[in-house]
């Protein structure tokens, strides 16, 4: 059952009783993001900061944080046995969502419970908004329009995710009697109703200079701009203010913004927020990148790899950059020097390593583009490593550019969701293009320096070898390709 929702009129009250400070400002609705914070007068800054007052305070006893959920549990022995059981610490996001479900729990329970301790979080999620536009809420017909993006499997990993946590709270915390009785019996929380939170947290979370991730009343009611006009910040009383940026100047009903990150690429901000600025969007994407399907160190190398198998491609100005350090493992076999070795330890347990050219690198897989390095066939290594990515970045464009959909949206998708994701399409189309048209002329480089490296030529044997041999010829696993 969703907790109910309260008028965001009645929002001055709850601030007022919870002594949050609003100066010239208020929350009101805006005309297509939800809620906002406009100004109730003209508001001007100098260049300097010197003239900036705080327009909003908010006192640090409501910054909601894996410190303030602990807070809670002191006073609270029921929660923090909750919290115990569900697995305290584990990550700020993880405390504040527990401590946030028990919330929604309050909130929409019918008669009293033996557990739980109401407090200022279980009113202000109430006025938290019903519609949350993220991905991880959109409808099997609007999920469709990401088909080919680089959201689509990091989407689908996600709800994966969110289904495995749910399922642990509940199993775990249903062990507990009364904490069973207000979560679980009468269908009080759902899995959508997990979901919805989640977004919430992940759109509203803030990282505080001295509090850390944090969610922070009333300050995550303001909306992001590419061109902001204030920021946030803890002043030396602790309290979290809203603060004018220098040389601003607004209008009586102006929308005060702040900016989400500059850094943040368009699937980033679809994914965290639920909308794309493609005025602010940072011109980069990441993709999942498998090993070769046929190669038969892959299980080794995706068990050995110390960080992400993926692929990263940003587009700055006029030039695109790539990394990929699985790319450089992905791209090496045993016939380079690449060994994989099974070690047993003294307790019985056996350990992975990996060896390149009889060096023990187990601690070092995601250097394989430095280590690389030394080798004879450097050039050839290389090459591989750059048609790989290329051939990724085309299938990905194939993809995308296969499952566009039509101009307008299906009675069964939002407007909102589709031109979001039509936006992210085109970015990640551009950036693709880019991205792929820059490793050709890599490629071609490589290549053509290739048939100068006389340790290729040696490799290459008695072979009569020319530009269209190596031009040709697609990365392997296989050495033997490239001959
Ligand atoms: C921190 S909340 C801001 C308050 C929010 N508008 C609300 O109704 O509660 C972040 C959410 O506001 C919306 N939002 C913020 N800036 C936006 C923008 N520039 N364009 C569209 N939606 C925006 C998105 O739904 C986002 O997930």
């Amino acid at each position: 059952m969703p907790w109910p929702q309260l008028p965001i009129e009645n929002l001055a009250v709850w601030a007022h009783l919870n002594e949050v400070s609003f100066v010239d400002v208020k929350v009101t609705t805006t005309k297509e993001k939800g809620f906002g914070i406009c100004c109730e007068r003209d508001l001007h800054t100098t260049g300097d900061s010197s003239s900036a007052t705080a327009l909003l305070r908010v006192p640090h006893h409501l910054v909601l944080n894996d410190a303030a959920v602990e807070e809670y549990a002191k006073e609270d022995k029921d929660f923090r046995h909750l919290l115990d059981a569900v697995g305290h610490h584990r990550s700020a996001r993880a405390d504040i969502l527990l401590f946030l479900l028990v919330q929604a729990a309050l909130a929409s329970r019918r008669s009293r419970s033996s557990v739980g301790v109401t407090n200022p979080w279980t009113e202000y999620l109430q006025f938290l908004p019903e519609m949350v536009l993220l991905p991880t809420l959109w409808t099997e017909d609007e999920r469709v329009l990401l088909r080919g993006t680089s959201l689509e499997p990091a989407l689908e990993a996600k709800i994966s995710a969110l289904d495995a946590e749910f399922e642990r709270i509940r199993e775990k915390s249903s062990e507990i009697r009364s904490w069973d009785e207000l979560l679980w019996q009468g269908g009080s929380i759902r899995f959508t109703d997990w979901i919805r939170l989640d977004a919430l947290y992940r759109s509203r979370c803030l990282e505080l200079p001295r509090s850390g991730e944090s969610m922070v009343p009333c300050i995550d009611m303001i909306n992001h701009s590419a061109n902001p006009s204030a920021y946030y910040d803890e002043n030396p009383e602790d309290e979290v203010v809203l603060m004018l940026r220098p040389g601003i100047d607004l209008s009586k009903g102006d929308e005060i913004t702040i900016s989400y990150g500059a850094t943040k690429s368009a699937a980033e901000m679809l994914f965290s927020y639920g909308f794309v600025d493609a005025k602010s969007a940072a011109h980069s994407l990441v993709l999942p990148l498998r090993p070769f399907p046929d190669d038969p160190l892959a299980k080794a190398k995706l068990v050995a790899f110390e960080g992400v198998p993926q692929i990263c491609v940003a587009r700055e100005s006029e030039s695109v950059l790539w990394t990929s350090e699985f790319a450089y493992l992905m791209c090496i076999n045993e016939e380079d020097g690449l060994e994989f070795r099974i070690l047993q330890e003294r307790d019985g347990a056996q350990e992975l390593r990996v060896f390149w050219q009889e060096e023990d690198v187990t601690d070092r897989t995601r250097e394989f583009k430095t280590l690389i390095q030394g080798h004879s066939l450097f050039a050839v290594l290389r090459l591989r490593v750059v048609t790989v990515i290329q051939e990724n970045l085309q299938t990905q464009l194939e993809q995308l550019q296969s499952s566009t959909p039509g101009s307008t949206p299906s009675a069964l998708q939002r407007k909102e969701c589709f031109d979001a994701a039509l936006s992210l399409r085109g970015i990640e189309t551009s950036i693709l293009e880019s991205a792929i048209e820059a490793l050709e002329k890599e490629g071609l480089m490589q290549r053509s320096s290739l048939l100068l490296d006389e340790n290729v030529v040696a490799y290459l044997g008695p072979m009569e070898t020319t530009e269209s041999d190596l031009v040709g010829n697609e990365a392997s696993n296989d050495a033997d390709d490239f001959s």
